[in-house]
Order: C-alpha cells, then structure tokens, then sequence
C-alpha cells in the first residue's frame, strides 16, 4: 500500500460515523468500483446517514474489505448481486471500464432503478445506448472532499427520472456537500474546474508547504497553517461574495509583501497556468468522451 494511501484511509478509519447517525429514508445504494473516489461517497454518505444501506462490489478486494470495516459497506462477490439488492447503482469504475461493464450488467439491471454515473466523458446518451428501453439515468460529477462533507457534486438526469428521483439522488450527493443541478453540456468544464480542481490545490499546498520549510517552518505545521489559509480564503469568496479581486487587493498594502509576491506570480505565469491546466483536462475529456 503506497503512503498516500495509507493516509487516506488513516483519516478514513479515525471518524466514527456511529457518532454522527441521522435519521432519514434507508436508501439502497451500490457500488460497482469501491477505488478512490467511491470510498469517499460511502464515507461522506456514511456519516450523514447511517441507516443506509450501502453495497459495494470491487475486483480489488481489499478494498471492499476496508470499505466493510470502516463504513459498514454490504461486500458483495459481483456486480450482478449489487445490482439485485439495490434502488440506486453507482458505476464508480474508470471511464476505460465502462464499456466492458455496462455490456455486462445492461441486461440484470431493471427499469425502476436509478443507474449513476460518475465517468468523465460519459454523456447521458452514451449510457443510454446499452439499454433498449429509456433508463433512469443520474449523470454526476463528484469529488474527493466528499469523504469530509465538502465535496461538490454537479447532477443531470435523463428524462425517465421523476422529480421524487431527482430529489432522493440529490440528498444522496448533499450527503457529501453541495449538489449543483447542471446541464449535460457543463459537465466537462465542471469535471475541470471541480472534479478534478482538488488536485491543483494539494499541488500549491505542498509548493507552498516546500517554500514555508526552505524558510524555517516545520512541515506539518506548515500543511496545518497553509490548508487553513486556503480553506479560509476560499470560503470568503462565497461569504462575501465579493468579487475575488477585491478580495485580492484587501491584501496587497501599497509598497507591500503582497503586491510584490503577486508581482513575481503574474510574471511566472500563474493565471495562465491554471487556465492552461483546464484546458489540457478538457482536450482529455474530449478524448476520452468517444
Ligand atoms: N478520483 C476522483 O477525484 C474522481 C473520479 N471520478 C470518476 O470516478 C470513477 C472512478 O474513479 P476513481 O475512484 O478515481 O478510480 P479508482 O481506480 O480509484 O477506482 C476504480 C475501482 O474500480 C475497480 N474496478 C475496475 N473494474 C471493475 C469491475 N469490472 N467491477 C468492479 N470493480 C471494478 C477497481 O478495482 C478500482 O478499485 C471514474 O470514472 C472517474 O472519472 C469523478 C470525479 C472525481
Ligand atoms: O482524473 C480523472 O479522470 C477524474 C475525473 C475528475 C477527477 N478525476
């Protein structure tokens, strides 16, 4: 098990979801693919709400097990047994994997379930096109901070799924965080400005983490101090809701600190950098969405 992944599910196994039970409607949700993404769902959906009944199927056994241990996740041996036990079928594989998968279950699953997808690149059609009659269909696009409760989850749903569906798939996403209704033609730009945004961040934390230590700062201190400052800096964007370059030059005193780190940032690049990385993840969503 590498070291990232050991931390993960540190974090994971320390938060007790029996303290924080809720009462609500005992969904039935499965999972085909209990990998990264997945594992932070059921948690996040775990805490919120632990008289769900959440089942999970993976090749990878070991991480059905731990899902087991930590989550109370219902280990099943196939994706044809999640798919008799459940209301809701989640299809947390890799977009690769789709095809081969959805090949396999298109004739177990049945009309009055709700298939989610979480692919980049798998539009609503898509999925369709492996069932002869119309299916409910739950396009969404998470991320990771689901596992605390401060993920964002974008949603579209195909035209069989009734209101009463659409509202008992978004409280399963709020069990996670935020649920934003989308349009199918959002979703690529959402996977790159959401889905995938996490990344960019624990990149500027750890570089910024690596300047804090060349100056003194100890390194756990530093990624306690600089995740605190982002998050506090992101959540004023919402709060205020001011615009961030206001938010930006309430920082920057004249002939300041600031204004010459912000200086030497716009030489170095960084705007064009972040919409540069957007870009490259839309050029691969493309790719992949054939
Ligand atoms: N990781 C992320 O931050 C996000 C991922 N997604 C989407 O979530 C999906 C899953 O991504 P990750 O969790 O990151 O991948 P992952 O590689 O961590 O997990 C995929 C899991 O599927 C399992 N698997 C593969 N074939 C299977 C099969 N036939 N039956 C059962 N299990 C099978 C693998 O063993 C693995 O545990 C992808 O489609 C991705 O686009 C969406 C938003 C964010
Ligand atoms: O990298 C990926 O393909 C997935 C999609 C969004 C975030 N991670």
């Amino acid at each position: 098990m590498s070291n990232a992944f050991k931390q993960f599910y540190r974090f994971y196994s320390e938060t007790n979801f029996n303290e924080s039970m809720k009462r609500g409607i005992a969904m039935k949700i499965g999972f085909i693919g209990v990998g990264n993404m997945a594992q932070a769902l059921i948690h996040g959906m775990r805490i919120e709400h632990a008289e769900w009944q959440l089942f999970g199927f993976d090749i990878y056994a070991p991480s059905l097990e731990r899902a087991a241990a930590n989550d109370g996740l219902i280990a099943l041996s196939s994706a044809a047994e999640v798919i008799e036990k459940v209301d809701i079928v989640v299809l947390a594989i890799k977009p690769q994997q789709y095809d081969g998968l959805l090949k396999e279950i298109s004739s177990s699953i049945r009309k009055e379930q709700i298939i989610v997808t979480i692919a980049i690149g798998f539009d609503i059609a898509r999925t369709q096109s492996y069932f002869a009659e119309p299916m409910k269909i739950v396009r969404a696009m998470p991320n990771t901070p689901a596992l605390i409760g401060q993920g964002v989850t974008g949603v579209s749903f195909s035209e069989a799924v009734t209101d009463a569906e659409h509202d008992a798939a978004r409280t399963m996403f709020a069990s996670c965080g935020t649920v934003v209704d989308i349009t199918e033609a959002e979703f690529n730009i959402f996977g790159a400005v959401a889905g995938s945004l996490p990344a960019y961040v624990y990149i500027m934390t750890e570089a910024l983490a690596d300047a804090a230590v060349q100056y003194g700062l100890g390194r756990a201190a530093s990624y306690e101090i600089i995740s605190q400052a982002i998050s506090g800096s992101a959540a004023m964007v919402n709060a205020t809701n001011m615009h961030p370059a206001q938010l930006k030059d309430q920082v920057c005193s004249p002939n300041g600190t600031t204004i010459a780190a912000v200086d030497a940032l716009e030489r170095e690049g960084f705007r064009h950098a972040l919409m540069a990385a957007v870009q490259a993840c839309m050029t691969r969503t493309k790719e992949l969405d054939k």
